[in-house]
């Protein structure tokens, strides 16, 4: 199989998170009074403002990758600086953690979204498997499992984003949570995590994948339906990617065998989510596959180029293996063209229908997904 482009790509992107991402994240994204910064603008200054707890949790997790990759740099002490500010300033008093603080830490918003639950389970998963925390990050983690199902719990399956019940369920914060509690599994911590997983498995294979065309949906109504109106309809190619990788990964960690379906929801994103001009996923289709939404945002880029490897490495059929690694190709240079900024180690995260990219500072929650993507392709393109 031709690999000569997926290599050299591999090689690029070595370097570039390595000698520019890395060191850039860290001494100009990291707050030296504690946690990071949300936004690093174009011409390279930190922006002040508030700070979600995602970006605390997901760049924890971004230095780990940084560190398993072969970065030299201080990446346990980074990752220690957002889990430290994670957990000093946002749990909130019963436990769950809250959505936003303000730089120095001050509480601004007390929600305890579904969402940010899962990124700090997946931060403390991680943390521990890197060996950065022993039994209290267990412990603090099987606590928040166990609130999470006793306050949260939906009896169809999966979790309420709130208590009391607000509407429409989603199905992204699931995605997230199951993440998070496969990744507590692979750390060799099984219960309650892996029982967490089979539900969302079960939930997802059951109620959430429309089985007219096999895509993953976003909005349902508390007993998971499909939610009436157009936002039933809503279908992200960046998150049948995502999903897809997820299905496909319950294999090795759980024993489960959901890769039909994860094939045919990668295959319903890239048939009608990648736009022919830009060669990049785009971020939203309705229920047919018609765009919706022709943004293209960093990320799906990512979920593209990792699932795409992935499903070309378990591939035993040469053409269909070839397609795949085509797709992490184009997947790849989607990414380059976000990554082409005048300060190397930022990004855009907007690329327009007419080609042009919002100019913006780069946000802190996008690294997450690039190192979750550049981990596989560094492997595959040998350069790890
Ligand atoms: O929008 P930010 O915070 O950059 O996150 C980027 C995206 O991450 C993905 O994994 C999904 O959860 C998206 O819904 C989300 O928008």
């Amino acid at each position: 199989m031709a690999m000569a482009l997926l290599e050299a790509q591999a090689r690029w992107a070595r370097e570039w998170l390595l000698d520019a991402a890395l060191p850039l994240w860290w001494t100009v994204g990291a707050d030296p009074a504690g946690g990071f910064h949300e936004k690093i603008a174009l011409d390279g200054t930190p922006v002040a403002a508030s700070r979600r707890l995602r970006v605390q949790a997901r760049q924890a997790y971004a230095f780990i990758e940084g560190g398993r990759l072969g970065w030299d740099g201080p990446w346990r002490e980074a990752a220690r600086h957002g889990l430290d500010f994670l957990l000093a300033h946002y749990r909130r008093p019963d436990g769950l953690f809250r959505t936003l603080v303000a730089p120095d830490g001050r509480p601004l918003d007390e929600t305890a979204d579904l969402y940010d639950q899962a990124f700090v389970l997946f931060a403390l998963a991680q943390a521990h498997t890197a060996g950065l925390g022993g039994d209290e990050l267990i412990a603090t983690a099987r606590a928040l499992a166990t609130q999470l199902q006793a306050e949260r719990g939906n009896p169809v399956g999966g979790f309420e984003e709130a208590s009391p019940r607000v509407l429409p369920l989603r199905s992204n914060p699931h995605m997230h949570l199951l993440e998070a509690n496969l990744a507590w599994v692979e750390a060799g911590v099984a219960e309650p995590f892996a029982d967490v997983a089979r539900g969302i498995v079960a939930l997802a294979a059951t109620r959430l994948i429309d089985p007219q065309t096999g895509a993953i949906g976003e909005y349902y109504d508390g007993e998971w339906r499909f939610a009436a109106g157009e936002s039933g309809g809503v279908r992200e190619p960046g998150h049948q990617f995502e999903w897809a990788y997820l299905l496909d990964h319950v294999g090795p960690v759980l024993g489960l065998d959901h890769r039909a379906a994860s094939r045919r929801m990668y295959g319903f994103g890239a048939r009608f989510g990648i736009d022919p001009v830009r060669k990049a996923a785009v971020f939203a289709l309705d229920a047919s596959g018609q765009v919706s939404d022709p943004r293209a945002r960093l990320w799906a880029q990512t979920e593209r180029l990792r699932t795409a490897l992935i499903f070309a490495a378990a591939e035993s059929d040469a053409a269909i293996r070839a397609d795949y690694v085509a797709a992490a190709e184009e997947a790849f240079a989607a990414l380059q063209a976000y990554l082409d900024v005048p300060v190397r180690g930022l990004w855009h995260d907007q690329w327009l229908a007419d080609g042009s990219f919002v100019e913006e500072a780069a946000p802190a929650s996008s690294f997450y997904h690039i190192l979750s993507a550049l981990a596989v392709l560094l492997k595959a393109g040998g350069a790890a």
